[in-house]
């Protein structure tokens, strides 16, 4: 029946809405039974009794009254589900948010295009009607028909057995039909999930497909994950549609023996004719909660489907609520590095070795290396040598699978994720920049600063000239994924976004593309006064910036094979002498 235990845990602290939904249902439920007697009692009055049209006003008026009773609590029991919906999405959505960042790019980048968004956007969404539809109908299913047993019971006991009898026919067929469906629902759910991410993958990369006349094939992959999921959609409307209909049947021949069954008693003179009309008129109301129940039930479906995908997000690493606690460490700019106590904040890489999931070798493997306080480290090494994993796990982004990080004097596992990246600006080589104005893409590195430090950061980051070509200045969007800029330019944005977070500690990836000479200059010059006393880990790829490193790490196959000093590494590295022995040869 698609009652999840984990699906009410999601109602958390709002469970108030929905409790009183349920009461009002079941106010609504009482009221039924009032309009039934009240009309029964009128019918009576008038047609058997042929009392006079005054006696029959308080009739008139009863029903009148519990009829408008009836909509409002209904009204209210609606209401108070979506109201409860409403702050359960809310929070739902949070949470989602909340794991996923918590996990980092990389677990995103693991999944399938399209998953997580279908999983954010399409999953809440079938949560919603699980929530404000089928949950509220549910018990509502429960409660009315109990209501009016009762109510049916003492007046007449054969009506009050035939309904006995028949009522858990609704929830046997449901709980029969449910599983053959569930596992539809699943699979409808799989395929749009699929469907979505054909979809992403080609928008993504229509410019590559293009080049490679592949965008037909992808059509072609489009159209046969539609069709997949027409089919899906089929079956589970074909068992949607087979389950309301038996649960019409059972509702219309249970309707039809207690009319049959009263029909004999007033036959016979066994039943008094209000009596009659009484449960006759609150048979229906009896099954319609459970045959609404049906219709709402490919709703449970769709939720009870997506609710995995969701906790599947939800279940990820949790942040340790009583770690260490904050790790304070001092701004190293405003220390001079042969401060004593500064050494405590040196990052050390004790023996550390990450596998990717999936993956026969470790990308890293027993690495073991210092990254001094207040001062520069580049890492330098081939393609695929281990260079970004190593600034994943110095970023959290994922954890080691042995050895350590330590920081601070201790593990940086045990300080919390939130206050451990605090200590970091990161300047990736591909800054990601979202669509809002320019001075919002500055400002998130630091809500509070004031225009004053936004300005300073700009001017820092080389940004002023280009500041002052924006129509708007900073209050310029920047477009979708920053499409009104040049990758250079985006780069001093994250330069700037740095600046205004002055955090102690500087990861950056050296940009590999060449801009302008000039504007090269600028973007060199921005890095070089940012990095100046922070502790800095930088993935070097110009010898110029290898050069003026305190330290330079070679990393070769996800192992250090070297440190030293440039000309240290001349002598004792020959890949590192390969690669930089001639000074215009920069890349590697
Ligand atoms: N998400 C991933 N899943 C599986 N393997 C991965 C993943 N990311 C990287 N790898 C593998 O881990 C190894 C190290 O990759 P990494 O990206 O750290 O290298 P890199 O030195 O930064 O390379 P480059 O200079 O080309 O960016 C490579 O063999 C790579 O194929």
């Amino acid at each position: 029946m698609n009652i999840d235990r984990r699906m009410f845990s999601l109602i958390g602290g709002h469970r108030a809405p929905f409790i009183l939904s349920i009461a009002a249902s079941g106010a609504a439920a009482v009221m039924v039974i009032g309009q039934a007697a009240a009309l029964s009692r009128l019918v009576n009055d008038a047609f058997i009794e042929k009392a006079a049209p005054a006696e029959l006003v308080p009739s008139i008026g009863f029903f009148a009254l519990f009829s408008i009773l009836r909509m409002l609590l209904g009204w209210l029991g609606h209401n108070e589900a979506n109201r409860g919906t409403i702050a359960v999405r809310r929070d739902l959505f949070a949470h989602l948010t909340e794991a996923i960042a918590l996990r980092g790019p990389i677990y995103a980048r693991s999944l399938p295009s399209g998953r997580l968004s279908t999983t954010l956007i399409k999953g809440v969404e079938a949560l919603d009607a699980y929530f404000s539809q089928f949950l509220p109908q549910l018990f509502l299913a429960l409660l009315a028909p109990l209501i009016i047993l009762i109510a049916v019971f003492p007046v007449d006991p054969v009506s009050g057995f035939i309904l006995l009898g028949t009522a858990p026919l609704i929830p046997l067929f449901m709980a029969l039909i449910g599983k053959r469906a569930g596992a539809m629902t699943d699979r409808q759910w799989e395929t749009l999930s699929r469907m979505s991410g054909y979809f992403l993958d080609m928008l993504q990369g229509l410019p590559t497909l293009k080049l490679f006349a592949r965008s037909r094939s992808q059509h072609d992959a489009i159209a046969d994950a539609g069709e997949r999921f027409r089919t899906a959609t089929m079956k589970v409307l074909r068992v949607a549609f087979l389950s309301s209909l038996t649960l019409e049947l059972v509702g219309t021949i249970g309707t039809a023996m207690i009319a049959v069954a009263i029909g004999l008693r007033l036959l016979t003179a066994g039943l008094a004719f209000q009596t009659a009309l009484f449960v006759l008129l609150l048979t229906p109301d009896f099954y319609l909660p459970l045959r609404q129940l049906g219709l709402k039930f490919h709703a449970g479906m769709e939720g009870a489907s997506a609710s995995k995908d969701i906790f599947a997000v939800l279940d990820g690493p949790v942040d340790d609520p009583e770690p260490a606690g904050h790790p304070k460490m001092p701004l190293a700019h405003t220390i001079k590095p042969d401060v004593a106590g500064i050494s405590r904040w040196d990052i050390r890489f004790e023996g550390v070795t990450y596998s990717y999931p999936d993956s026969r070798e470790p990308a890293l493997s027993s690495l073991t290396c210092t990254i001094p306080a207040g001062k520069t480290t580049a890492v330098t090494g081939p393609s695929g040598a281990g260079k970004s994993t190593l600034m994943n796990l110095l970023l959290r982004f994922q954890d080691p699978c042995s050895g350590t990080i330590t920081a601070g004097g201790r593990p940086i596992g045990e300080y919390r994720v939130e206050a451990w990246r605090e200590l970091i600006a990161w300047v990736p080589q591909h800054p990601f920049l979202f669509n809002d104005t320019l001075r919002e893409n500055i400002m998130m590195a630091n809500r509070g600063a004031t225009e004053e430090t936004l300005r300073y950061a700009v001017r820092l980051a080389g940004l002023e000239e280009l500041v002052n070509r924006l129509p708007a200045g900073l209050d310029t969007p920047v477009g979708e994924q920053g499409v009104r800029f040049s990758g250079g330019e985006a780069q001093r944005i994250a330069l700037a976004r740095a600046f205004m977070k002055d955090a102690p500690i500087l990861v950056l990836d050296e940009p590999t593309s060449h801009t302008d000479p000039e504007l090269e200059a600028v973007l060199q010059r921005a890095i070089r006064t940012l990095m100046q006393g922070r502790t800095t880990l930088i993935i070097a790829h110009r010898l110029e910036t290898i050069r003026s490193a305190d330290a330079i790490l070679v990393l070769e196959g996800g192992r250090g094979s070297a440190t030293g000093t440039h000309r240290e590494l001349m002598e004792g590295s020959a890949f590192y002498r390969s690669a930089f022995q001639n000074p215009e040869e920069a890349g590697t």
